[in-house]
């Protein structure tokens, strides 16, 4: 493909990650695999040339463009060389008239830019939306962090969490014999500070209550040291299903999975109740703190999603309130900074429940009764977590 056909491929792209956020159609990454599953012509250069065009017009725009082609005119104003490439060739983009639509650069839409301003500062917008690294976990269950890295020259340990390294950005993890031996996980050194933030120990009862695929469960059982109970819950079978060849890899045997039936978990939580030594909540939330992996999410969010995520936020911190035994521990995390999912839920929480207190974390920096860590300060993704501790 010439430069000017990659330029025209990426606006075609565009276009479409426009209308999937309009319509909360398919993530940018599905769209781009979806476009080249068809265009076996292209190569790997063209693709890798093509994508980076899409990702940057999608991070150079904080409000949704009118069009890819929009997005791509704006990239060009900033990068005159891309300009000579809509020359009306064919199968190329055609010329640039002075009248056309054109995406304004900015790192968020402006209403996001409001709510996240009292809690960040701006210096710290852009690196929301930057690369993010390859961070891993090293897993205890079966080697030490310093074991593994000598087997591994490329690899850096984390400065954060203990188990933390970082590997160069595009290695194919999944090809190299450590990562199928279950030596490390792929995980945010973030994600990891929030499992350590829960101070599971071996041989208590843990709850898991929002696992997912179980990222943070699987660090969850590297500190228990597979001693204790472990129980992963989530309502999404799907998801809790891919914990299984998981575990197995990591040799974490002792979690126990458990299906919630959504609007009805107390049927499987009741029995639990009042029990858990600690209960991690992993809440659903906007993931305003991983748009450097998936910058087009930052498109579709709306007030009225965000209003709906605070409630469902709500639901499962009750939830989760219910398992702690008097004296344990409930930390709520969202991979988000913005204040109605963080700081403000915890702040509802804690004035409707006496009971409870918050403990200090240290990490991050403080965010209410709760702390946050930030791309930019901290080199995680963003995230808000609190420790609660029940009378
Ligand atoms: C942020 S994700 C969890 C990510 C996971 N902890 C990890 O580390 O990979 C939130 C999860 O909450 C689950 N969820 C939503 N509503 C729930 C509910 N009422 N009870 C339990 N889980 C719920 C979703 O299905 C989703 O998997």
């Amino acid at each position: 493909m010439t430069p000017a056909a990659r330029m025209q491929a990426a606006i075609d792209i565009l276009d479409e990650v426009v209308a999937a956020a309009r319509g909360q159609g398919a993530a940018a990454d599905v769209i781009v695999a979806r476009y080249f599953s068809t265009r076996r012509y292209a190569g790997s250069k063209d693709r890798r040339a093509v994508r980076d065009l899409v990702f940057a017009g999608i991070r150079r725009a904080g409000e949704v463009p009118a069009s890819g082609r929009a997005a791509m005119i704006g990239l060009a104003g900033d990068r005159p060389e891309l300009a000579d490439l809509f020359n009306g060739a064919p199968h190329c983009p055609a010329p640039i008239a002075t009248d056309e639509p054109v995406a304004l650069a900015a790192p968020l839409p402006a209403w996001l830019t409001e709510r996240l301003l009292p809690v960040i500062g701006a210096d710290e917008l852009p690196a929301l939306l930057e690369r993010a690294p390859l961070d891993l976990r090293a897993n205890r269950l079966k080697i030490g962090r310093a074991d593994l890295l000598a087997r591994l020259p490329e690899a850096v340990a984390g400065s954060l969490a203990p188990d933390a390294f970082r590997l160069p950005e595009g290695t194919r993890v999944e090809a190299m014999p450590e990562w199928n031996q279950g030596l490390f996980e792929v995980q945010d050194e973030g994600s990891q500070l929030l499992a350590e933030a829960v101070r599971a120990r071996p041989g208590q009862m843990v709850v898991d209550l929002c696992a997912g695929a179980g990222g943070k469960t699987l660090a969850l059982a590297a500190t228990m040291a597979n001693e204790g109970r472990l129980i992963a819950c989530d309502v999404d079978r799907m998801r809790l299903a891919r914990l299984a060849p998981r575990k197995a890899r990591a040799g974490a045997e002792m979690i126990e999975e458990l299906l919630l039936d959504a609007g009805h978990e107390d049927r499987a939580l009741g029995p639990l109740g009042g029990q858990a030594d600690a209960v991690l909540v992993d809440a659903p939330c906007s993931g305003s703190g991983t748009w450097r992996r998936n910058p087009e999410a930052r498109w579709r969010l709306t007030p009225e999603r965000l209003a709906r995520l605070s409630q469902t936020q709500a639901h499962v911190l009750a939830l989760g309130a219910a398992l702690v035994r008097p004296g344990g521990r409930l930390v709520f995390a969202v991979c988000s900074l913005l204040p109605d999912e963080g700081a403000d839920r915890i702040a509802a929480f804690l004035a409707d429940n006496p009971g409870w207190t918050a403990e200090a974390l240290s990490l991050g920096r403080a965010s209410g009764a709760g702390s946050m860590l930030t791309p930019a300060r901290d080199g995680t993704d963003g995230f808000f977590v609190a420790s609660l501790i029940r009378a």
